[in-house]
């Protein structure tokens, strides 16, 4: 048997093509939905991630704001930046990338932004928003990887799903995603302190892997026929070492290239989060 592919780099575009047409609405009521960024330093990577990230803008007709600040700036500019962007009508959402360059504290800047303009979904009043089941802002990788399963009819509803990692940004809040009565599937969070990764795993519908541990996941802790998320980004030789390990598309039933998968959709979410959130102001 070999796994159906979870195409993200397919299911981003076909979003981002029912994004525009939200776009053009919203335009026609008078309102351009904006993204801002804040990019902090001149880490090459991040510079690549933001400028992707304009890019995708311009595809779906969403405006750019683009901030930079040098590397040498300090935690008031940034500040300064943040309630520039709160005050600014033209940006609906933005983010501030991280992670920031040393020296900066990076929490007393996240929690000065105004929580409707959060796109990233990981604002502490978004993640208490989730836990509360109150609507806002979704963390875009968790939001990404329920699209993609959805988009391939991948059944959630009832799901085992083992999610391996604990980080903000993936694992602790696609728990919260997961269990919502909208997905209704049952979700076991294991980390570097589960005794026993190995029987979780092959207990699983759904595997999540998002621990930053290159081939963590192999083909002896898959169930046969389960769905494989493999969100883990380290490098190696500059080439992108996932997860989950090569010989797990022979188990699985479906499983998430990387690069090509979650990447993707994570990035066409942020976006979708910039149009709903236009949309809520709108009040569309
Ligand atoms: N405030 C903030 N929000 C973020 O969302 C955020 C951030 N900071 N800091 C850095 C990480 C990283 N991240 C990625 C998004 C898309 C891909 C992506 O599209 N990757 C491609 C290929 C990448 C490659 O080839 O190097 C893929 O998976 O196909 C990767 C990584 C968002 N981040």
């Amino acid at each position: 048997m070999t796994a159906q592919i979870l195409d993200g780099k397919a299911t981003a575009a076909a979003i981002k093509s029912e994004l525009a047409a939200r776009v053009a609405a919203l335009k026609a009521k008078g309102v351009t939905p904006g993204l801002g960024t804040v990019l902090v330093g001149d880490d090459p990577g991040s510079r690549w991630y933001v400028n992707g990230k304009h890019k995708d803008c311009a595809e779906v007709g969403i405006a750019s704001i683009q901030r930079e600040l040098p590397a040498t700036a300090t935690q008031e500019d940034v500040e300064n930046v943040v309630r520039e962007l709160n005050a600014d009508p033209a940006c609906t959402g933005y983010i501030v990338q991280l992670p920031l360059p040393k020296g900066l504290d990076q929490n007393p800047v996240l929690e000065l932004m105004d929580p409707d303009k959060d796109a990233d979904g990981l604002h502490p009043t978004s993640l208490g928003r989730l836990a509360l089941g109150i609507e806002g802002p979704l963390p875009c990788t968790p939001l990404g990887i329920v699209e993609l399963l959805r988009r391939h009819d991948v059944e959630i509803d009832g799901a085992e799903v083992v999610v391996v990692g604990r980080g903000i940004t993936v694992g602790r809040s696609i728990g919260l995603l997961l269990t919502r009565r909208s997905e209704n599937a049952t979700v076991t969070l294991c980390h570097t302190g589960t005794r026993d990764l190995g029987a979780h795993l092959r207990k699983a519908d759904i595997i999540v892997a998002a621990a930053g541990v290159p081939h963590l996941v192999k083909p002896e802790d898959v169930k046969p026929g389960a769905a494989v998320l493999d969100v883990g980004v380290s490098r190696s030789e500059g080439k992108i070492v996932g997860d989950v390990h090569p010989g797990v598309a022979e188990v699985a039933g479906w499983i998430s290239p990387n690069p090509g998968g979650v990447g993707p959709m994570t990035r066409a979410m942020l976006l979708n989060n910039i149009v709903e959130a236009a949309e809520r102001r709108a009040g569309v």
